[in-house]
């Protein structure tokens, strides 16, 4: 069980998130990789993440771009698990840009 989290929460936490957007009850950020197999290795990364975390992205993967798009299902929202995997995701993006 986790909190949904308030707008305002929402919006603090995307000041601190470069590239992440909000899309109604989703978090979204896409990237583009120098190629391919970095991009592989960037979605190896977070699926490493997100089960250590038990939480996990939607992730939409074309050649050498990702759309990771984050929400809380079983809350029906945002809550502090989606700002929290979204910073583990950019760090695995900057490790392989
Ligand atoms: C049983 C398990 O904890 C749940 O199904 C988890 C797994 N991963 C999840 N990921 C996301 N994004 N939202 C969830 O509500 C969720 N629930």
């Amino acid at each position: 069980m986790a909190d949904l989290l308030s707008d305002d929460a929402v919006s603090t936490a995307l000041a601190d998130l470069p590239g992440w957007e909000r899309d109604g009850d989703s978090l979204v950020r896409t990237a583009t990789l120098p190629g391919f197999l970095d991009a592989i290795a960037v979605v190896d990364a977070v699926a490493r993440e997100a089960e250590a975390a038990d939480h996990h992205p939607d992730i939409d993967i074309r050649y050498d771009t990702l759309t990771f798009r984050l929400s809380t299902h079983s809350e029906g929202g945002l809550t502090a698990k989606d700002p929290d995997l979204a910073r583990k995701i950019s760090a695995a993006i900057d490790a392989q840009a």
